[in-house]
């Protein structure tokens, strides 16, 4: 299996602080993977650190063979937040059909039917303004746009954050639904139990390290527990090995 994403030794500081410490992690194309962490492990810190964001790491990052840090963000497409949008836009009238159009513009790899039909499914309107989206909206606009993208590799961080349980299940379901079988989506999320069903591998960061990378499959046969309660005991230092 090829592997989407290869990183070395890689560290990152900010303020003198550490906050990723030696990470090392290989993952294999196709699949989808949870990113766990309590807050502050470093989840968003590694997403930006893979898209090229952040500066002043060290170490390697590659996605699809692409070290490069400005070839790799057509490798990736990661969810960003709306909020300043309105504030790009120098207006506050700024419509859905205005973001929609910024992607476009920038991403060559963006397919405006996969957003035709993500947006009919979440029930998102091209005319509604974005200062008048509720939060599940707004989480269901930033899937819609961030899958809508042809990419080897998917960043979903927190993409469930102050949505109710009704959106949730749809996210969850549009994810499934979308997910091309060449891509591979890493997400961050608070819910584990929610996501749980969507995930073939898991990352657990803690101590600013990758504590484990584990099949679900394996979780379940070796320890006989469901990912939350493993990711629960691995965060209490309780997990048996033998
Ligand atoms: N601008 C900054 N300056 C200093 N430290 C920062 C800055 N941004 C993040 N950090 C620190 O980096 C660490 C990792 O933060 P990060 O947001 O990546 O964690 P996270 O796992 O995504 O957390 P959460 O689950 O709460 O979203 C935290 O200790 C945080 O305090």
């Amino acid at each position: 299996m090829s592997k989407v994403l290869e990183i070395n030794k890689l560290n990152y500081k900010k303020n003198n602080k550490l906050i990723l410490n030696d990470i090392n992690l290989s993952l294999d194309n196709g699949k989808i993977i949870g990113l766990l962490g309590a807050n502050g492990a470093g989840k968003t810190t590694l997403m930006r650190l893979i898209t090229g964001v952040n500066a002043k790491s060290s170490g390697q990052i590659s996605v699809a063979g692409v070290e490069n840090k400005a070839a790799r963000k057509s490798c990736v497409s990661a969810t960003y937040s709306l909020d300043g949008f309105s504030k790009s836009f120098g207006e506050k009238n700024a419509k859905v059909r205005d973001v929609l159009k910024f992607y476009i513009d920038i991403y060559p790899d963006f397919s405006f039917e996969k957003y035709q039909e993500m947006a009919k499914y979440l029930e998102i309107s091209c005319d509604d303004k974005l200062v008048d989206l509720s939060t599940g909206t707004k989480e269901k606009l930033v899937i819609a746009l961030t899958l809508a993208r042809q990419v080897p590799l998917y960043l979903l961080d927190e993409p469930l954050n102050g949505v109710d349980i009704m959106a949730r299940k749809k996210i969850i379901k549009s994810i499934i639904q979308w997910k091309g079988d060449d891509s591979t989506i890493i997400i961050s999320s608070h819910y584990v139990k929610e996501i749980s069903s969507l995930l073939d591998d898991v990352v657990i960061l803690k101590d600013q390290k990758v504590y484990q990378v584990s099949p679900v499959e394996e979780i379940q046969s070796k320890y006989h527990l469901g990912i939350e309660e493993y990711y629960e005991k691995v965060y209490e230092g309780g997990l048996n090995d033998e």
